[in-house]
């Protein structure tokens, strides 16, 4: 698949010091849907910043490399205009939502690119739909839920029709049940839509389900990246098995202790059916 965000001996460092990204070397495919990983402050956020032009046009300090999105160079190119490339949502996404109506908000960025009005009632009502916010036009923003003010701001990022959408830690004040519906979601929207995902994610189980491509980074540096249940094996025999779940750490240990092969598996439920199906298989029916 052609890479449709690319990453060239990319270095950032906020207002020349702190050293955020260094040496970045990574594509990302039209159309995959990947989730970004790593501990605390290892430059998850900026890696999303970078891709949105927001680093370094917003967020100023010493660049080195290029990051490409669609073919544009971030350096070279406005953040309005890299937005109708890239949708972003940020991890708080409440700072997003500047307008009075449901409407107004969808509407904003395509009223500043000059859509006409017509266009605008049809893609607004078109998006609310697609996130699962139908009929929802006149309500006020600030009537609505946290769950459903995410979602709103996901479809502001997704009406100018972008080919890459950003979101970083979009669970982190979603309780489980409601994390699980975003996930479904978003990831029905690249499988219909062919729409590149971009996912900040800090707990891996609940985005691998859906999660093709993985790229984990440590101390600013590209750790791994790659197809998602590669980096997972090579996660768990490097140093950062703290970042796999649970289960696939189990799974690879398994495997590698073992003649066990198990199937693929994304979800915890499957990984359940599997482990089931193995510990019986070892005569330990009581535990399975
Ligand atoms: N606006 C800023 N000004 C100065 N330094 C910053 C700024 N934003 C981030 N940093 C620093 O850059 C480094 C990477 O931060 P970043 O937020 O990208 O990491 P992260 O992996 O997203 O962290 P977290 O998981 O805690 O959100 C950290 O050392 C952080 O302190």
């Amino acid at each position: 698949m052609k890479p449709v965000i690319s990453f060239s001996d990319f270095s950032f460092s906020y207002h020349g010091r702190t050293q955020a990204l260094n040496n970045i070397n990574l594509e990302i495919p039209a159309g995959s849907f990947t989730a970004v990983a790593g501990l605390s402050s290892t430059g998850k956020t900026t890696l999303c910043l970078a891709v949105s032009g927001l680093v370094p046009h917003y967020f100023g300090g010493a660049v080195g490399g290029s990051v490409t999105v669609n073919g544009m160079n971030t350096l070279h190119t406005e953040v309005g205009q890299l937005a109708e490339v890239v949708g972003t949502v940020l991890e708080d996404y409440e700072c997003q939502l500047v307008t009075m109506t449901v409407e107004e908000e969808v509407a904003f960025g395509l009223e500043n690119r000059g859509v006409r009005r017509e266009e605008i009632v049809v893609a607004v009502s078109e998006t609310l739909r697609m996130v699962g916010l139908p009929g929802l036009e006149k309500r006020e923003v600030s009537s609505l839920s946290g769950g459903q003010k995410q979602r709103l701001a996901i479809a502001a990022a997704l009406a100018s029709k972008p080919a890459v959408l950003v979101l970083d830690e979009p669970t982190s004040a979603l309780d489980p049940e409601g994390a699980e519906e975003l996930y479904a979601l978003l990831g029905r929207l690249n499988r219909e839509t062919g729409l590149t995902m971009m996912i900040v994610e800090h707990d891996l189980s609940r985005i691998l389900p859906y999660a093709d491509r993985l790229v984990v980074l440590e101390a600013g540096r590209l750790a791994a990246a790659g197809k998602t249940e590669e980096v997972l094996a090579q996660l768990v025999k490097g140093n950062s098995a703290s970042l796999s779940p649970t289960l696939w750490t189990l799974k690879h240990l398994l495997e590698s202790k073992s003649d066990a092969v198990f199937a693929p598996w994304l979800s915890n439920e499957q990984a359940i059916d599997q482990l089931r199906v193995f510990l019986r298989q070892e005569g330990a029916e009581k535990i399975a």
